[in-house]
């Protein structure tokens, strides 16, 4: 599992390590600052065979103490390191203070905001090299001031001209840590920052949501580990992790082991009329792929013929109502509903909408698509959600649903920590009171006690496949099957979202829908089930 930590996690991580005597906040700094270097060598090996050029931008915060060590560091590997400060070195914090002084006894100090000099990017001796953005890390709190934003551009931009290597410490400046959002007006500043970015003890929630922001992200250890444990989870310690490993914990109840079709579950998928029902066939797929032991598809009877042609292992009941929906659900073996893809929003589906959210025996239950526009649409349906709900809604469907907690997401980010994917993830979850999976490259789950989990297809995880035709809902298929094999909906939710992504990366370009399900079976081969 890995976690992802808020700046104040963070800090009060530090101050506890620091508190406890077991380091000091120097010898942080000089471990962050190693770590740098350390991540620049593996990153680029050829770096280390022969010194070459640094240009090291310091701010004025521990960030930029950082950025003293990083550039003391290279110089005694034999670079040629220029460094350039914003701020006065007089207000520098503590620790930061002492690698100034350290620094100013090798090398000069430039001004950030002063000339830049000439023939300053020229690639090093052996023709390489890199940028070290140290301005700010988790300590900025509002926007950066525009001749800062243009002298950061201008060194950025000089430095790729030439070929160097950006190397963002912590964070690239002018990101806020918690929600991966540029502070301020952010024209013309999406897209990756650097290269590479080095971050210490845990990643921190920005590094997953938000813009994509660095082209590879390295954690270093800086001795923290168990520090966390000791302290005790407080209110700042809120959990938040990464999906991407959580898979693990839940492989063994992924693996078939024994059982007959009933002990699997039995999901069942409703979907729309004639001509719209392909939405509802793939969810039934998707559903049936990750292991539920069966799969029924209702549909409106004048869709039985259509269906009838396509189906084979999923099997077909005809729901012309909610009635016939309540029917349905008297067998207390069918332990979860999936409605939403292709269903429609008319009558006859606000009927179904509701007699699945009204049964008396609370099952599982996933609302996607136009089931979430008529949960939207109309409040005695939201009121029905219950804990074993699942929402999947994309970000307009989201705003449906949720459209202040939207708006206050898409309001520009002035202080940090600013609103995040994750807080508004959080709020959703705690007013529908369930489950909330947030659709998105950055995918982020919640649940209404505040337990989030992010499923990033960022980096090396990228799924830019997945943006295509009716891979929303497979998904919900994949959540619903996963429910109707027992998991709770939080880990129904995480684990289908995780295969989902991992489904995409296994078939890469040229993916459509309909290739999802079937590429899970090398998924579940490859996690050795
Ligand atoms: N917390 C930890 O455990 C560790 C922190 N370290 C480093 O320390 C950093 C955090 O240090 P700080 O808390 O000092 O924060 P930063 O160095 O990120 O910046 C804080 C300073 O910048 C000012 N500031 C904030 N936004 C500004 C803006 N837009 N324009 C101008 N000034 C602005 C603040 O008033 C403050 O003086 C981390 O990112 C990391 O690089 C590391 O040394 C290792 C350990
Ligand atoms: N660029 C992307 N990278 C990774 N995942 C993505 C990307 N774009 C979309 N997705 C994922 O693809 C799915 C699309 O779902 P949705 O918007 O409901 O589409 P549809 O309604 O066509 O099925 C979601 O799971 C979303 O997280
Ligand atoms: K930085």
């Amino acid at each position: 599992m890995t976690e992802l930590l808020t700046s104040a996690q963070m800090r009060a991580i530090e101050a506890a390590a620091i508190a406890s005597g077991m380091v000091t906040g120097l010898e942080l700094m000089e471990r962050a600052g190693r770590g740098v270097v350390e991540a620049i060598f593996e990153e680029w090996p050829a770096l280390r065979a022969a010194p070459q050029r640094a240009v090291v931008l310091c701010g004025p915060g521990n960030n930029g103490g950082d950025g003293f060590v990083v550039a003391r560091l290279l110089k005694e590997w034999g670079w040629e390191v220029a460094l350039f400060l914003y701020g006065d070195p007089a207000r520098l914090p503590p620790d930061a203070r002492t690698n100034y002084l350290r620094w100013c006894g090798t090398g000069e100090v430039r001004d950030f905001l002063g000339e830049i000099p000439e023939g300053l990017f020229d690639a090093g001796p052996s023709g390489d090299g890199v940028v070290v953005d140290a301005l700010f890390g988790t300590g900025l709190a509002r926007p950066l001031d525009a001749r800062v934003r243009a002298r950061l551009a201008e060194f950025r931009a000089q430095g790729q001209f030439c070929g160097l290597h950006s190397v963002a410490v912590d964070m690239p400046s002018g990101i806020d840590s918690d929600s991966g959002r540029f502070l301020g007006e952010d024209e013309g500043w999406s897209g990756v920052q650097a290269d590479l970015c080095v971050t210490f003890h845990r990643p921190r929630v920005g590094h997953f949501v938000g813009e994509p922001s660095v082209g590879r992200l390295v954690v270093k250890d800086i001795g923290l580990d168990g520090i966390a444990d000791r302290m005790g989870r407080g209110a700042a310690c809120r959990e938040s992790t990464s999906a991407a490993d959580l898979i693990c914990r839940w492989s063994g109840d992924l693996r078939k082991s024994g059982g007959h079709k009933y002990t699997h579950g039995h999901a069942l998928i409703l979907s729309g009329p004639p001509g719209r029902a392909g939405a509802g066939r793939l969810a039934a797929r998707g559903a049936l792929r990750i292991g539920a032991g069966l799969v029924t598809l209702g549909c409106p009877p004048d869709a039985m013929p259509e269906n009838a042609a396509r189906l084979d292992a999923v099997m077909l009941r005809p729901v012309a109502d909610g009635n016939a929906l309540a029917e349905l659900l008297v067998d207390p073996r069918v332990n979860a509903v999936c409605l939403g893809p292709g269903l429609g929003t008319g009558a006859r589906e606000m009927d179904l909408v509701a007699a699945a959210l009204g049964d008396a025996q609370r099952r599982a239950v996933v609302l996607d698509a136009d089931a979430l526009t008529l949960v939207a649409r109309h409040p005695e349906l939201f009121a029905l959600l219950h804990e074993a709900c699942v929402l999947t809604p994309h970000a307009g469907e989201f705003a449906r649903l949720f459209p202040d907690i939207a708006e206050r997401l898409a309001a520009p980010a002035v202080t940090g920590p600013a609103f995040s994917r994750l807080d508004a993830t959080r709020a959703a979850a705690a007013r529908a009171g369930c489950v909330v999976l947030f659709k998105g490259p950055d995918t982020v789950i919640a649940d209404p006690a505040g337990r989030c989990a992010v499923n990033a297809a960022l980096r090396e995880r990228a799924a830019p496949w997945l943006a295509t035709a009716g891979s929303g809902d497979v998904l919900a298929g994949f959540i619903a099957g996963l429910l109707a094999r027992g998991f709770s909906p939080f880990d129904a939710a995480c684990t289908g979202g995780w295969l989902h992504v991992e489904a995409a990366r296994r078939f890469g370009p040229g993916l459509i829908a309909e290739d999802l399900p079937e590429a899970l079976s090398v998924v579940f081969r490859d996690l050795g089930l």
